[in-house]
């Protein structure tokens, strides 16, 4: 483990771990014996370790003395100290002699979820490192609960169920016909999964243990989010499930997060994507006229919550709220990403990396040794200049978009961008379903007193394929996505600068926020906060361009990286 990563962990509480986001094997741990050998009993550590002969690591429960896979540690306390051996979920995972790994968290490079001949060396050496802090505003309600049941049924089951995107207008259509109020419309609805548990017959029908782990282990459903009326003077905190179902919520629908669109004011920079302090006046009055402008609907209580965040249910705030999508035990569940209600094929995933793991990629982009020759974080690298006054990298194939064509891979995605890659198919089920297997990646670092913006543009519909995702880092920003001309043209490069771009150019601060344009229904502007994933598709993608102006930058730094796959092509151009 770097010092960086000691760092990131450094001081976290007892007995929790976080599945290292490194390819580093952690240390080893001793084992507990009593070392001074005086045959005094001596109290076992909160959690002890152990691995087989397979590799696999157990560990006995502080509670019962069972010997646990660790990965189903959390879930075996959530649930009463249930026997796994009796739920078939671990029989092929037992401490002694087991071949397989036990059922883990997907996307941590654990081998039930790792492809086949992918991923080697992403295996998650760094179990026993410790936990990151809990985030405060991901310990007060859970319903990544709901969300997760929602999309890992919706990605396992793909002929039975209905696509998460048909569930999504399903449901919100559920919501619109049940009359709630204007701003209610606004709540997404899971019909389908409404009692937050997974159907016993998942367990059957699956053969996968890690699927048939959580049927067996089914948690008692969280609280749902709720809206409150439109003057956000709802109830709070856990009182909100019993007072949204008072106003009128259909019994038995669950709410899953909204999207960040509506994120209010407050929530936002609850969320970590306004952060009080960091910005001058000028960015701080221009970040709550944003808020205002993005802010339809308001969330009681706790505020706006990702999907990742609060993942361990109502285990997880019994367990001292672990919080994160790598947290151990955090969940074996599917991260939902939350359509756009207008913009066809747009989706956000909150917080799908945590704030260590935020420090860790950042300290990816920015370390001076580590920090690839071949491209610099420095200049404009970014082949198209979309994006201007920026630093760029890039990693894995090099599209050429003058000579239109791709060029083999000289320098692979490094293991970090590798495990994020292997994340997003474990655990969002729209970039499972689509197997997205990116084979390029650019980092993009915004600063603000900069001038940095992104000018409106496509990505290359023929160079890159169908889904593109873009993580964000270290600040929010406001995207804005216009329709673009081009795009029944959809033939060539990438499209010319929408007509929206002259409102883009650069500006002194002063005068950037006049230039705004308003934005025409064929408009779209979309808060993506640090640590969300957004994902293109569909109209998001082809039909309308992407940009972010000068004066949507809501902090200081953002830094992006954006993941696609474009296949190898002979240049059509000499260069
Ligand atoms: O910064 C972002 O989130 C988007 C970057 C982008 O659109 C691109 O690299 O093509
Ligand atoms: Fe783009």
């Amino acid at each position: 483990m770097s010092s960086k990563q000691s760092k990131a962990c450094h001081g976290l509480p007892a007995g929790q771990k976080r599945l290292s986001f490194s390819a580093v094997p952690g240390p080893k741990r001793p084992k507990p014996t009593d070392p001074g050998g005086t045959g005094a009993p001596r109290p076992p550590p909160p959690l002890q370790q152990h691995r087989d002969a397979s590799g696999s690591s157990f560990t006995r429960c502080p509670v019962c003395g069972a010997q646990v896979p660790l990965l189903c540690i959390n879930l075996h306390l959530d649930a009463g100290c249930v026997d796994l051996q009796t739920t078939g979920a671990a029989t092929a995972a037992g401490p002694s002699g087991a071949r397989s790994r036990p059922p883990g968290p997907a996307g941590h490079g654990t081998e039930l979820q790792q492809p086949q001949g992918r991923g080697q060396g992403l295996q998650a050496a760094g179990m026993d490192h410790p936990q990151q802090p809990q985030q405060p505003q991901q310990q007060q309600h859970q319903p990544q609960k709901v969300a997760g049941v929602a999309g890992g049924a919706a990605a396992e089951a793909p002929p039975q169920a209905p696509s998460e995107e048909s569930t999504d207008r399903a449901s919100h259509q559920t919501a619109l016909r049940s009359g709630a109020p204007a701003t209610e419309s606004l709540l997404i609805v899971a019909a389908d999964c409404g009692d937050g548990q997974a159907a016993p017959s998942d367990a059957g029908r699956s053969a996968s243990p890690l699927r048939a782990a959580e049927a067996a282990l089914a948690l008692p459903p969280p609280p749902p989010i709720c809206l409150a009326d439109g003057d956000g003077s709802g109830a709070g905190g856990g009182g909100g499930a019993g007072s949204r179902s008072a106003q009128g919520q259909e019994p038995g629908l669950a709410a899953v997060p909204l999207h960040p669109m509506f994120l209010p004011r407050a929530a936002a920079r609850e969320s970590g994507g306004l952060k009080s302090g960091q910005s001058c006046g000028e960015r701080t009055a221009r970040r709550d006229e944003v808020a205002a402008a993005v802010h339809l609907g308001v969330l009681t209580g706790s505020g706006y919550e990702g999907n990742g965040g609060g993942g361990g249910g109502g285990g997880g705030a019994a367990r001292g709220g672990a919080s994160s999508s790598l947290v151990e035990g955090g969940g074996l569940r599917m991260l939902r990403p939350v359509p756009h209600p207008s913009l066809d094929g747009q989706y956000v995933v909150s917080e799908f990396v945590t704030p260590a793991e935020e420090a860790e990629l950042l300290a990816l982009c920015d370390d001076p040794v580590l920090q690839p020759p071949w491209s610099p974080w420095s200049g404009q690298t970014y082949a198209n200049a979309t994006a201007q006054r920026t630093r760029g990298k890039r990693w894995g194939v090099l599209p050429d978009y003058h000579r239109r064509g791709v060029a083999p891979l000289e320098h692979p995605l490094p293991p970090l961008l590798r495990l994020l890659a292997e994340r997003m198919r474990a655990r969002v089920g729209l970039l499972r379903r689509q197997s997205f297997h990116p084979n390029e990646a650019n980092a993009i670092d915004y600063r603000a007193s900069r001038g940095s913006w992104l000018r409106p543009h496509v990505d290359d519909r023929i160079l890159s394929g169908d889904l593109i995702v873009n993580l964000c880092l270290a600040g929010a920003a406001v995207m804005s996505f216009g329709r673009d001309k081009d795009s029944k043209a959809a033939g060539g490069r990438a499209a010319a600068p929408a007509a929206t771009d002259s409102s883009y150019r650069q500006l002194p601060p002063g005068q950037q926020q006049q230039q705004q344009q308003p934005l025409s229904r064929d408009e779209v502007r979309v808060l993506l906060p640090p640590r969300s994933l957004q994902v293109l598709s569909r109209a998001a993608r082809y039909s309308y361009t992407h940009a972010i102006a000068p004066a949507d930058l809501l902090d200081e730094r953002r830094v992006s990286i954006t993941f696609r796959r474009s296949e190898l092509r002979a240049f059509e151009k000499p260069g």
